[in-house]
Order: structure tokens, then C-alpha cells, then sequence
């Protein structure tokens, strides 16, 4: 039977991007993907523990709640996945997503490697993309070329973009598509495609 259009909108899954730090996630989601769809998509802001940074804005960077708050959320299962680093938490709310939907846009979330997993064995109707530098040697020079990260955090940020890296292309991994960012248009492109199809 041919489609009426009154079958009810399906939900369309939720994006989740995941990538070393400075594959260029943040260029190319929040700069040029909602710079030329500013409507359409909305990133699923995280939950943390730890204090607000010079120049962050509460609920657009972060969502920040107290341990206690924290761990209330984790008992009540309101946690898609969360995770610890440095001593705080972080999470992705099941509400945070819910209201995304709610106003009728696409959830985008920006997930680090360990609640990728979490993400895939969760009740979340999710599709997920791997934004891969070209080559660690690269990645290196990217790090160092945008001056926010000391030494230490450029070789912890390089020995993790490696693990990540290998478990993106292992079997494991959930991810339905992988683009390598060398030229910044032609990878955005690929991500664009990949966010506006079902
Ligand atoms: N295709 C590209 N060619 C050259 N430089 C790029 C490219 N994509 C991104 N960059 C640069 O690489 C650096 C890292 O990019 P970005 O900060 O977007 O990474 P990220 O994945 O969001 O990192 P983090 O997870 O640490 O926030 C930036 O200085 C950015 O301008």
C-alpha cells in the first residue's frame, strides 16, 4: 500500500558524534552544522559535576548539578550514560533528549568513547558517527595549532585519540559511518549527509 503521510512522524533517531579531542567536532557541529541549520538540529547538553569555567554559560555548556544530585539522577535511571573523569561526573539526561524531540528538532550528542558503549546498549533509538583525524601526526599539529591545551593534556589527548581511533574501526564499535576530517568542507559535507538522512 502506498505511504498515505498519516502514518504518524517516525522519531527520527538520535546523532551521536564521537572522536578524539581535536578531530574538529566542535567546528564542525556547532560552527558550521548549526550555523547553516540553526533550526533544525539541537545538542543534547551534558550534565556535570564540575564547576563552570571562565566564559561557559549554565545549560548551554554544561547542565551543573551537585553530587548528590548527581546520584540521585543515576538511581532514578534518568542517565542514557554517564561516566566519571578527573574526579566529577557527566551525563547524558533520557530528558535532555526527550526535550530536544519535544521541540520538534534532532537530537546532535557529542559522546566520548565510554559512553558510546553505554549509549549502544541503552533504549536509545541512536545513530552513530565517528569524526576521525587523518593521522595522529596531524592530530598532534591540530592540538597544538588552537593553543587551549598544555604539553601533559596534548599527550594524554594523543594516547586516548589512538585507543579511540582503534576501537572505532574494531567490530565492536557501533558506529555506521567514519569520516576522516582532512579537508574541512569535504568532511562536513559527509557529516551534513549523514544528519539529514534518516
Ligand atoms: N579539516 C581541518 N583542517 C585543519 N584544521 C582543522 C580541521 N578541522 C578542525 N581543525 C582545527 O583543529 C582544531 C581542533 O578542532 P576542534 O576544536 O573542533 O576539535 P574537537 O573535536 O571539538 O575537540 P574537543 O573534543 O577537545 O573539544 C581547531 O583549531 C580547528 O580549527
Amino acid at each position: 500500500m502506498a505511504p498515505t503521510g498519516q502514518e504518524g512522524k517516525q522519531e527520527e533517531r538520535t546523532i551521536v558524534i564521537s572522536g578524539p579531542s581535536g578531530s574538529g567536532k566542535s567546528t564542525i557541529i556547532n560552527k558550521k552544522l548549526f550555523g547553516e541549520f540553526p533550526d533544525k538540529f539541537g545538542f543534547g547538553v551534558s550534565h556535570t559535576t564540575r564547576s563552570p569555567r571562565a566564559g561557559e554559560s549554565p545549560g548551554e555548556s554544561y547542565h551543573y548539578i551537585t553530587r548528590d544530585e548527581f546520584e540521585k539522577m543515576i538511581a532514578d535511571g534518568g542517565f542514557i550514560e554517564h561516566a566519571q573523569f578527573g574526579g566529577n561526573y557527566y551525563g547524558t539526561s533520557y530528558a535532555t533528549v526527550d526535550d530536544i524531540a519535544r521541540q520538534g528538532k534532532r537530537c546532535i550528542l557529542d559522546i566520548e568513547m565510554e559512553g558510546v558503549k553505554q549509549i549502544a546498549k541503552s533504549h536509545l533509538k541512536a545513530k552513530f558517527l565517528f569524526l576521525s583525524p587523518p593521522s595522529p601526526e596531524v592530530l598532534e599539529q591540530r592540538l597544538r595549532g588552537r593553543q587551549t591545551d598544555s604539553e601533559e593534556a596534548i599527550q594524554k589527548r594523543l594516547t586516548q585519540a589512538v585507543r579511540e581511533m582503534e576501537f572505532a574501526r574494531s567490530g565492536e564499535a557501533p558506529h555506521e559511518k567514519i569520516v576522516v576530517n582532512d579537508d574541512l568542507d569535504r568532511a562536513y559535507e559527509e557529516v551534513k549527509e549523514f544528519c539529514l538522512s534518516p
